[in-house]
């Protein structure tokens, strides 16, 4: 297959932010895959680049094209907009030489939008050449608002973190603007570590183990996923270290009967029954039809036995409480959350989050922990997961863990690695090298 010329790049891209964006950023990943799914690797990494980079640097470069260029991007048409974001994207943070950006973007607009209002990027993207968007943002008065602008977050979230993790404040917003890692779990199911480490240095691949998740294996430099050795027939499981560690603290044994609540589409699922062997009973419960048949689809693909798919709501469904009231060992809930601890992954994730979000998020996972516990044998063990920064989402649930009588369960056995404090755990990409997640322990 040959490479696509620049403007086809171009023009792909601006397809991708042009949908997401009318989807008010519910939705970025499935325009990315639909339009970049049958390129050749290079134009694919391209493209996938240059959308998720407009995507997580969005306010800082309407801030830089108001005022390079006098023009308000809000007053302009969402078309228009992301083919001036897309230019100052590849002007800020590529080394591609300004005449090629601007041409090549200016000539998929014309695609786009017809000759007319190509003229009219072309004209204002040259006022963003060599435009010092640091000097610019260095004169915002408020420091709060200054960080917000500089490393493109809604005010209102960096508030929240500033006051949640204080002089950690710039770190966290500087690695959830990093791109994330690729990391696998390898599927000890299908093949023991050692083997799968040996296929992947025969086939030239770089990697490096994870310290104490040695499971879990980053693969270096860009690749394509299905190049890997066993993409087909499950030797791994694309996940990061963080997920994986749900199901680790969980310390699922052999012969228990388990439960996952929010279990689709199975990155803790079958990480369980890796740990166990398959010589387990696990209930996986979630609401969603679809996501569930990602989670069957991937059970059969890792070689996963003993999965119990349901759907349901456990918060709502009284006839499930009854049926397992008091019989699983042990219960992993990954719940429903504002998700934004996985920032770096979504990056339209800065667009879509609100406080009424994580509110009523806190409010469903209150609903999910209180239904568990009545499920739990007496001596089991609840997990309760999310992939949030948010304390409402996180710390907040610890007065009604000790309402509901049930007991810390300290993670010792972390306690060398990460900074547990007793049975509370938050990891951060920045101190951990894992998405943002937070992790609460307890037992009956
Ligand atoms: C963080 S995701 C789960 C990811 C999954 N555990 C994994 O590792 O692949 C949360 C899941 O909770 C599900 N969910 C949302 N509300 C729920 C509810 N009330 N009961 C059960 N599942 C729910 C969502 O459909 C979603 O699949």
């Amino acid at each position: 297959m040959t490479t696509l010329t620049g403007w086809k790049t171009r023009f792909l891209a601006l397809k991708i932010l042009i949908f997401t964006e009318r989807e008010n950023f519910k939705r970025f990943k499935p325009f990315l895959d639909k339009y970049t799914k049958d390129l050749p690797p290079l134009d694919r990494a391209f493209v996938r680049e240059i959308a998720s980079g407009t995507v997580r640097f969005l306010r800082l470069l309407d801030f830089s094209i108001e005022k390079a260029t006098g023009k308000n991007p809000a007053k302009q048409k969402i078309p228009t907009r992301n083919a001036l974001r897309l230019t100052a994207y590849q002007l800020f943070f590529t080394g591609i030489p300004p005449y090629a950006a601007i041409n090549e973007t200016v000539e998929a607009f014309k695609r786009i939008a017809g000759k007319k209002a190509a003229g009219f990027i072309n004209a204002v993207s040259k006022k963003l050449i060599n435009f010092d968007y640091k000097s610019a943002v260095n004169e915002i008065r408020d420091p709060i608002e200054r960080l917000a602008v500089f490393h493109s977050f809604e005010t209102w979230m960096v508030k929240r973190w500033h006051n949640f993790y204080g002089q950690n404040l710039e770190r966290l917003l500087e690695s959830l603007n990093e791109v994330a890692p690729l990391y696998l779990r390898v599927n000890a199911l299908k093949i023991n570590v050692g083997e799968f480490l040996k296929l992947l240095e025969d086939k030239g691949f770089g990697f490096e183990q994870h310290p104490f998740l040695k499971e879990m294996v980053r693969i270096k430099g860009r690749v394509a996923v299905e190049e890997l050795p066993g993409y087909e027939s499950g030797f791994f499981y694309i996940q990061d270290p963080a997920s994986y560690l749900a199901a680790y603290l969980l310390q699922p044994k052999p012969g228990e009967r388990i439960l996952d609540v929010g279990a689709a589409p199975g990155g803790k699922t079958t990480a369980i029954a890796a740990l166990t062997g398959n010589e387990m009973e696990i209930y996986a419960v979630d609401v969603s039809k679809s996501r569930m048949e990602l989670l069957k689809e991937n059970c059969k693909k890792l070689g996963v036995k003993n999965v119990k798919p349901v759907i349901t709501d456990i918060s709502k469904d009284r006839s499930f409480i009854e049926k397992h009231k008091n019989s699983f060992d042990r219960i992993l809930i990954d719940a429903p959350c504002s998700a934004t601890g996985v920032i770096r992954r979504h990056p339209e994730g800065k667009w879509n989050k609100s406080l009424s979000l994580i509110k009523t998020n806190a409010s469903i996972q209150r609903e999910l922990i209180k239904s568990a516990v009545k499920l739990l044998k007496p001596g089991g063990v609840l997990l309760f997961s999310v992939c949030s920064l948010e304390k409402e989402e996180g710390e907040a649930h610890v007065a009604l863990f000790k309402n509901l009588n049930l007991k810390p369960q300290p993670f010792e056995e972390v306690k060398n690695f990460l900074y547990p404090d007793s049975n509370v755990l938050r990891v951060f990409p920045y101190r951990d090298g894992m998405d943002g997640f937070f992790y609460t322990r307890w037992n009956v």
